[in-house]
């Protein structure tokens, strides 16, 4: 077993005094490679805080997160940057992408960002639009696409720079029920065939069916751990 990503006590307390809130309390959790993890839990439980916590959008109160080994919430700005770029993708429930930029041009972009080689560029585009079944939306922008071909081009985007770890926050919550489980198979086999480890919150249901590890967080606290696989 390969630790990808850990946490230690984490805590998380937004604000101060009587307006604290403790969005996470004592949080113990671990990814391990080539695994699909859900986070699921009522609205205000504190998947999102967790999520940018893994990918090192935020920094713990106090306790530690870990990713491959190096403890990220204790590491300067610059320094998490430089890891999110180049080792983590991110998938958002609105997909994030460029409006007047094409399928190819957006994955493109994303390349450019995680410092990949330019002269691997067009090979990861074209292997990435292909993995999500998109190769024929290449040169169409978002407002020409589906919901469901918009957020394959956000994964293609994600995955193109191949990162170890995928954080997702509801990537299927825009999504048809018929969509979202196109998207959540998607996200099956990125795990089965492309090595990766996947992190998302969701309250799908269809997302949970595809999910080695389910973690249920209930006030900032994880309330119950289930291992399906
Ligand atoms: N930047 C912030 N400042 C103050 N409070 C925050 C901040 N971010 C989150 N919180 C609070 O922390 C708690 C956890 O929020 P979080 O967004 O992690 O929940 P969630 O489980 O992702 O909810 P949802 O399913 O609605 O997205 C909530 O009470 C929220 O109001």
């Amino acid at each position: 077993m390969t630790l990808i990503a850990e946490t230690k006590s984490v805590e998380r307390i937004f604000g101060r005094g009587a307006a604290a809130v403790r969005a996470l309390q004592g949080v113990e959790m671990h990814v391990e490679k080539g695994r699909l993890l859900v986070l699921k839990g009522r609205s205000g439980s504190g998947k999102t805080t967790l999520l940018n916590l893994l990918g090192g959008l935020d920094r713990p109160t106090s306790g530690s997160v870990y990713f491959e080994g190096r403890e990220i919430g204790k590491l300067p700005d610059h320094a998490r940057t430089k890891i999110r770029k180049k080792h983590m993708g991110f998938i958002f429930q609105s997909f994030g992408l460029l409006p007047l930029m094409s399928a190819a041009e957006n994955v493109e972009f994303g390349l450019r960002l995680s410092g990949a080689s330019a002269a691997t560029w067009k090979e990861r585009v074209g292997e990435s639009l292909d993995f999500v079944g998109l190769s024929k939306r290449a040169q169409h922008r978002p407002f020409e696409m589906s919901g469901g071909e918009q957020q394959r081009c956000a994964i293609a985007r994600a995955i193109a720079s191949r990162p170890t770890l995928l954080l997702a926050d509801e990537p299927t919550a825009e999504l048809d029920s018929k969509t979202g489980l196109q998207i959540s198979r998607l996200f099956r086999r990125l795990v089965d065939e492309g090595e990766m480890s996947i992190v998302m919150t969701t309250h799908d249901p269809g997302v949970m069916e595809v999910a080695d590890d389910v973690y249920e967080l209930e006030d900032g606290r994880i309330k119950t751990v289930r291992g399906s696989r």
